[in-house]
């Protein structure tokens, strides 16, 4: 559905000083600069799968997404979507996808949505039966029914996301391109969301690529990840591949009715660190020894409560970004 080989995007753009001064001097003199965003990128992706492209800031990601969706040319490599190069624009291809950008609004803001999304009922030629019909299903979704026939401007900044994804879903898209869908929104609403593209994905098979700095998105929709960084990709595969390659080992958590002795796991194979006071032992164990420790941990005194979790996303995330920008570290 989406085939990217070496794909490849720079940036030229003109360097200004600041004040009259410089603005002046640009007109007679322009330095020129050029910035490698993307990198020589290649992937694929398949009808009905939901990805999360993830990266630091300025790695690259809402220039990938920009591309796919045609609002980029390419710089060099090579780019089909649905069989479509983006960057023609073609109508028949702008029917058939969707970009979301958390931070944009594509809703005239000083009226009712439901007129946004009559616009594009004649953008996209859709017919009355069908317009009405995705709407209906849409807004029960969404739970936004009461929202429609307000002013955008006088709508809260979730409910804003909701008529947006809505929006951007009346046309009955084939793909769907998000970049922070979440960005702002309370955990209820960031909550909403979620499921709501979780059921688009299931009910219509819509294949969505998204960006978000939130690993709780990014855990509750995708199976997949793309780790990009200074523009070049750096990893491909399930996200339970990335937990388990990056952080081999489970986090436990044990919480006693009395004080207890963390002596007694000394030495034990499998364990790789252990913190603790008084009532509560945290280890760390590796992955296949957890069954074995977690049974000792039941002899070493009364149990009230035993967490067991794998390593934090958001913190493998932290670690793999900050390993890699250590001046000096060519891994
Ligand atoms: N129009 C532009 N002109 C020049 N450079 C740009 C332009 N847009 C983006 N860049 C640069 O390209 C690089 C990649 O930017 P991009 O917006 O794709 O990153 P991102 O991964 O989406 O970051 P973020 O998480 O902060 O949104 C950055 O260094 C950015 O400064």
């Amino acid at each position: 559905m989406i085939a990217a080989t070496d794909l490849t995007k720079t940036y030229t753009f003109h360097k200004q000083q600041a004040g009259l001064g410089g603005a002046i001097k640009s007109l007679v003199r322009r330095t020129y600069e050029t910035r490698l965003a993307v990198d020589s990128i290649t992937f694929s992706i398949n009808r009905g799968e939901v990805v999360g492209l993830l990266g630091p800031n300025g790695a690259g990601k809402t220039t990938t997404l920009k591309m796919l969706s045609g609002l980029l040319y390419v710089t060099s490599g090579e780019l089909e979507v649905l069989g479509f190069t983006p960057s023609g624009r073609k109508h028949d291809y702008l029917r058939r996808i969707a970009l979301v950008m958390g931070q944009k609004t594509m809703l005239w803001w000083d009226v009712p949505a439901m007129e946004s999304l009559l616009l594009h009922k004649e953008m996209y030629g859709l017919s009355t039966q069908e317009f009405d019909r995705n709407v209906a299903e849409l807004a029960e979704l969404l739970d936004v029914q009461d929202l429609l026939n307000v002013q955008v401007r006088k709508v809260s900044l979730g409910e804003r996301m909701k008529l947006e994804l809505m929006a951007a879903l009346v046309h009955g898209p084939e793909i769907l391109f998000l970049d922070e869908p979440t960005i702002g929104l309370d955990v209820v609403a960031k909550a909403r969301v979620r499921t709501f593209l979780a059921e688009v994905n299931q009910r219509r098979g819509t294949t969505i690529l998204v960006t978000s700095h939130d690993m709780d998105d990014i855990e509750a929709l995708c199976s997949r990840v793309m780790i990009i960084d200074h523009g070049r990709l750096q990893y491909d595969g399930g996200l339970d591949e990335l937990v388990h390659t990056a952080r081999p080992r489970k986090l436990v958590q044990a919480t006693y009715a009395t004080n207890v002795d963390s002596s007694h796991l000394d030495g034990v194979e499998g364990v790789t660190a252990v913190d603790s006071s008084g009532q509560r032992i945290k280890l760390e164990v590796d992955r296949e020894r957890a069954g074995e420790v977690l049974e000792q941990l039941t002899r070493i005194g009364p149990l009230v409560d035993l967490d067991v979790a794998d390593a934090d996303i958001e913190e493998i995330m932290r670690d793999l970004f900050l390993r890699r920008s250590m001046p000096g570290d060519a891994s």
